[in-house]
This record gives C-alpha cells, sequence and structure tokens, in this order.
C-alpha cells in the first residue's frame, strides 16, 4: 500500500508536486499518468526516499521508505532505466545489487528468466536495446521480491511485444497481491493497463478512477445495426433514449442498456443484427475528465493517445 498525503515538492522556481494526495491499494495495477513535466517521476522519487518531500509524506506499508526495515525488499523501482554501467555484463549489474539485499546467483538467474533476458546474462548492457535495458531494469526492481513495485515509463522504447509483455507481468504481479504503480505519458497504454488511474496535471491530481469507470461514463453507447433503423430511432427515442448515426450505417444509441434495448426491439418485432456496447473514446473521457484544459489535450489515435 502507498499513501501520498498532502504531497508538495518544490525545486527553486517549480512546483513540481503540489498538495498531491492518493493511495494505491495491493492487488491492482494502478496507472500514474500525466503529460511530461507533471510531477510524476519526482512524486515516485519521494516514494523511494531520493527526494525529500518540502512539504506532507509518501507512506510505504505505512512508514517512510526511509524508515523500512529493508526498504529493497518492500519496494522494488526502477526510475531511470538508463542509470547501468555500460561495461558491466547483466549479470554482473544484478549480482552486485543483489548483494546489497543479501541475495545471490540463484535469484539474479530467477529475474533474467522473468523478464526474458537468460540469454543475455553475460552480455554488456552498453550493447543492450532500450527494450532490453527497461527489462533489465524491471529485473532490478524484482530482485528482492517486493510487494510494493513502482515502475516509471515501464514500456518507454518497447516494441509492440515488449509491451504486452511488460502488461502481462504487470498484471501477474498484481494478482500476486503486490502494490504496483506504473507511470505513463500514453493514454491508451495506461488504459489497457491499468485497473486504477492516478491522473494528475501540473503537479496536482486531476483524477483518481477506476479505469472502468473512466471508459464507461455518461457518454458509451450502444452501436446496433438494423434493418429498420427509422422505426428502432422512433422506439428508442419514444423510451426516453436517443440516437446518433454511427459509422457503416450503424446506430449510436444512448440513454438506454442493451437490456433495454433488446427488450425494446422484440417489443415493436424489429430485427436487430448487431449489439455492442461501446466504451467512450479515451479522447472523450480525458476531455471530459480535465474539464479541456489544454494540459491535456488529447491527440488523435485512441491507441497513441498522448496528454501533452
Ligand atoms: N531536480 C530538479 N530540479 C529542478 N526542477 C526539477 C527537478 N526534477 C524535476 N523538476 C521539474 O519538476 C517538474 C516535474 O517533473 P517530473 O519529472 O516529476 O515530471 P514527470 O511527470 O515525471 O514528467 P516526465 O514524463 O517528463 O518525466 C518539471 O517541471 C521538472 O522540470
Amino acid at each position: 500500500m502507498i499513501e501520498v498525503q498532502r504531497l508538495t515538492k518544490q525545486f527553486k522556481d517549480t512546483l513540481a508536486v503540489d498538495d498531491l494526495t492518493f493511495s494505491v491499494t495491493p492487488g491492482l495495477v494502478t496507472g500514474f499518468l500525466g503529460p511530461n513535466g507533471a510531477g510524476k517521476s519526482t512524486t515516485m522519487r519521494v516514494i523511494v526516499g531520493l527526494d525529500r518531500p518540502t512539504s506532507g509524506e509518501a507512506l510505504v506499508d505505512g512508514k517512510s521508505y526511509r524508515t523500512l526495515d529493508a526498504p529493497l525488499r518492500s519496494v522494488g523501482a526502477m526510475l531511470d532505466a538508463g542509470q547501468v554501467h555500460p561495461r558491466r555484463t547483466a549479470s554482473a549489474h544484478l549480482l552486485s545489487l543483489a548483494a546489497t539485499i543479501g541475495a545471490g546467483q540463484g535469484r539474479v538467474r530467477e529475474v533474467l528468466e522473468l523478464v526474458g533476458l537468460p540469454d543475455q546474462a553475460r552480455r554488456r548492457v552498453g550493447t543492450f536495446s532500450l527494450g532490453m535495458r527497461q527489462r533489465l531494469g524491471i529485473a532490478a526492481a524484482l530482485l528482492g521480491d517486493p510487494s510494493t513495485i513502482i515502475l516509471d515509463e515501464p514500456m518507454n522504447g518497447l516494441d509492440p511485444d515488449g509491451i504486452i509483455w511488460v502488461r502481462s507481468l504487470l498484471r501477474h504481479l498484481a494478482r500476486e497481491g503486490r502494490t504496483v504503480l506504473v507511470s505513463s505519458h500514453l493514454m491508451g497504454e495506461m488504459a489497457q493497463t491499468a485497473d486504477h488511474l492516478i491522473v494528475v496535471g501540473r503537479g496536482r491530481l486531476v483524477a483518481d478512477v477506476a479505469t472502468h469507470d473512466l471508459l464507461q461514463g455518461p457518454s458509451s453507447a450502444l452501436r446496433v445495426r438494423t434493418p429498420d433503423p427509422l422505426r428502432l430511432t422512433d422506439a428508442v427515442t419514444g423510451a426516453g433514449g436517443t440516437t446518433d448515426a454511427g459509422d457503416e450505417g450503424a446506430l449510436l444509441i444512448h440513454g438506454l442498456t442493451a437490456g433495454d434495448l433488446a427488450r425494446l426491439a422484440l417489443a415493436h418485432r424489429i430485427e436487430i443484427h448487431e449489439l455492442v456496447e461501446q466504451d467512450r473514446s479515451l479522447e472523450e473521457a480525458f476531455l471530459e475528465l480535465t474539464n479541456h484544459t489544454t494540459d491535456f489535450r488529447a491527440q488523435t489515435s485512441p491507441e497513441r493517445t498522448v496528454l501533452s
């Protein structure tokens, strides 16, 4: 469990984190989402004791990081995958970290296996691709078998296979009951990865919401195909719903559940050829969430929507 309470971090002229409060619960993947410069990394650095808060606090399992009995066994973090001596082999790098927590060669082999790098153990890290460095960073975070895992932008630079791999690893770690906090500035990526989202902008909390609730908001719609759209539109209007034209001749229906619509179609003996519950788009969800602030303008493609 991570509890960030009224956290503020001021760097000279920059207010990086501004009175931020949220909790990260075990058993879920929690996405930490916000545009570049929103304060995500600073918050994570405070959680793992690398930066001191100006005010407020960040607790892991009820304690500040500096007062945890065995911090590296409680919290595994990857805050900067680039911070590895390039001439070291992957295995030597992990062994040096393992030594600080009393783990040995066996655990190093296990984590290399877990992140899909068992054959690269003797390779120098300087020759690694960005994706391999990310995997090595994740391996280092997992060395101490921690109950809390904090990863800053772990999907940066990964190819689609790598992204799918990180996603399933995070879900697996959460299912084991761990607390998993993972940051990203990519909305689509987090919507597909996280069960819960903490959204920040300019150091402040913008939303603390279940991903499902965010996408299932009031503008979600039913997408329907029927050979009789005019009669269906009349029936839907009569039942208090509204319709819009969808693409490829489909009708979009708002204000009714799928069950309502099925019963309505049956009662009016209208054929339905397709009925799909359609989540609202990420763009809609975030524009609503962020109240159209320019900080969170969503850029086109839903898969790669970026908070700018
Ligand atoms: N050590 C520092 N000294 C001065 N300013 C800093 C320092 N670290 C971060 N900042 C500033 O604090 C703000 C928040 O930065 P932070 O890196 O926490 O944001 P972020 O959401 O992680 O963004 P990104 O996705 O770009 O890493 C930025 O304006 C940044 O320039």
